[in-house]
């Protein structure tokens, strides 16, 4: 099947030279004939040729630039039709530590199927333009003597509106999924230099992921799901008119998972994460600058947002005065001051140059976006900034409750249940002990260990060697849940010594 496709594709050419030929008869012949020829040849051309081909080069028009649409193709490819090929070739990624990467060799057909239509794929050579000089080139792409590879799609006609309505557009939607999940993940923050801020980044791996998180079940559960319909929701905004963006407000107690709550959300949808510094800002038009230059698919982190509430605050209560004292009503005063805050450009940033983004008229550049707005003192944000609509999801992070750590007992040291489990259960309910306490306690620190080690170590893998491992497992929650208990049990001694009475030389409590 192969071949009889490759002499359609070569008939189809002759066709096309016979038709030129045709085309440049000499003068003499009668212009009729001529005309009536010249126009049956494309007609009989195509009803011998029932096949059309797409060319995929491998770079595109301007030199130097990688055609995407090939490395697309190359992916699929490799997903979909590796196991029918016969002649393949093996590289080593960019990242040397991974499985080779396995690909078409050149001139290796291949047939795929799509919604009833056979796809023949061949991974074409680089191929001579003119004969002449040789040019050396350095750069990959960089040749004007030969036309690069190219991938060669070959279907019947017929399939022509399948093939560019869905066939291609479902390599390019599944290249774009891949590489997404494939890419290295950011994390910005705004740096200030000579005056002026811009973003400078790391690689982002955060290690947190939503099962590992300590908190309500039915809550974490929630949150996964709206994160999911936030992702999914392009055409529900551009339906309803709204910008593509969503506002969370984590609140709690310093400790109790706020930064890793982000680094899960992070990694549950592969964005990037832009830490905005308020600190280091001069003014609004700095800040609408580094909101420009955020990247879709992102979150954008603005920690202890109490902070610049406070000064906000401040000004506001300087406003109020001023108009107390001039005898004007408080709800022109207000509308002063956010007129005022709005156009402030050259003085500080204002807590309406950040709403601006998240709500406004700049909220519009740019989509995908998720703001998290994080503080320890929730009650003293002013009511408009975490308004719905602004912030569409308030999710507090509490103290450690049982539930909460027994996920953790889970995670740090792999067991669901002990016998202290019920009265740190007890506790637990008692005093306020934050989540980052818990989990310090639970991490072994190998205190009755050592001789242990050194057993496993020469046993090397033994049969016995992994009884023994479970005995030093087992002795270190020992270790962990005792340390916790103490912890917890001292912690209750301090605030029921502080919420007793004071008492007199005596030691009896004295009278109010
Ligand atoms: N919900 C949780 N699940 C698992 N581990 C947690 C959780 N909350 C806190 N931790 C542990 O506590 C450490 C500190 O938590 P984290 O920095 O996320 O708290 P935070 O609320 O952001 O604190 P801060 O307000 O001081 O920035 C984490 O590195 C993690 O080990």
């Amino acid at each position: 099947m192969a071949l009889s496709v490759e002499k359609w594709v070569g008939f189809g050419s002759a066709m096309a030279g016979f038709g030129l030929l045709w085309s440049r008869m000499p003068e003499h012949v009668h212009d009729e004939a001529r005309h009536i020829i010249s126009s049956l040849v494309p007609m009989l051309m195509s009803c011998f040729n029932p096949y059309e081909q797409i060319s995929i080069s491998e770079y595109g028009e301007e030199r130097f630039r990688r055609n995407k649409m090939f490395d697309a193709v190359s992916t699929y490819l490799r997903s979909t039709c590796l196991d029918v090929a016969s002649n393949l070739k093996a590289e080593l990624g960019d990242k040397s530590k991974d499985d080779p990467l396995i690909s078409l060799d050149e001139d290796q057909e291949v047939v795929d199927n799509f919604d009833g239509a056979r796809m023949w794929w061949r991974l074409c050579p680089k191929s001579a333009k003119k004969k002449g000089a040789t040019i050396i080139s350095l750069l990959p792409g960089d040749s004007d003597d030969e036309h690069p590879r190219c991938y060669r799609l070959v279907f019947h006609k017929r399939h022509r509106k399948l093939v560019l309505d869905s066939y291609l557009p479902r390599i390019v939607r599944q290249w774009c999924e891949q590489t997404a999940t494939d890419r290295q993940r950011l994390l910005f923050t705004n740096h200030s230099q000579q005056g002026k801020s811009h973003w400078i980044n790391v690689p982002y791996n955060p290690p947190a992921k939503f099962d590992m998180l300590a908190m309500d079940h039915r809550k974490k559960v929630e949150i996964m799901e709206d994160l999911m319909a936030f992702r999914e929701a392009k055409a529900y905004h551009s339906k309803v008119g709204k910008a593509w963006k969503r506002g969370y407000l984590l609140y709690g107690p310093p400790g109790t998972g706020k930064s890793t709550m982000i680094g899960a959300m992070a990694n549950f949808l592969g964005y990037d994460v832009y830490d905005l510094d308020l600190t280091s800002i001069k003014n609004n038009a700095e800040l609408r600058k580094l909101f420009l230059d955020t990247t879709d698919k992102s979150i954008i982190v603005i920690e202890d947002i109490d902070a610049i509430e406070v000064e906000l605050t401040t000004k506001r209560k300087k406003g109020k005065e001023a108009a107390t004292q001039e005898n004007n009503s408080d709800n022109h005063n207000l509308v002063t001051i956010e007129l005022s805050d709005k156009n402030n450009d050259h003085g500080k940033v204002t807590l309406s140059g950040l709403l601006s983004f998240v709500e406004g008229l700049w909220s519009a550049c740019g989509s995908e976006r998720i703001f998290v707005f994080t503080t320890n003192h929730v009650d003293r944000l002013d009511p408009a900034l975490i308004r719905r609509g602004r912030m569409d999801r308030h999710i507090e992070m509490s103290y450690c409750r049982f539930e909460a750590f027994k996920m953790l007992a889970k995670s740090y040291l792999d067991i669901t249940e002990h016998s202290l489990f019920g009265e740190i259960g007890q506790l637990l309910d008692e005093i306020n002990t934050t989540l980052a306490d818990v989990a310090d306690s639970l991490m072994p620190r190998g205190k009755r260990n050592g001789e242990m080690d050194r057993l496993l170590d020469e046993m090397n893998g033994a049969p016995a060697a992994d009884l023994m491992l479970r005995v030093k497992r087992r002795r270190e929650a020992d270790d962990c849940l005792a340390g916790l208990v103490e912890t917890l049990k001292t912690k209750k001694a301090a605030k029921m010594k502080s919420a007793a009475p004071p008492m007199d030389s005596m030691g009896e409590a004295k009278e109010e």
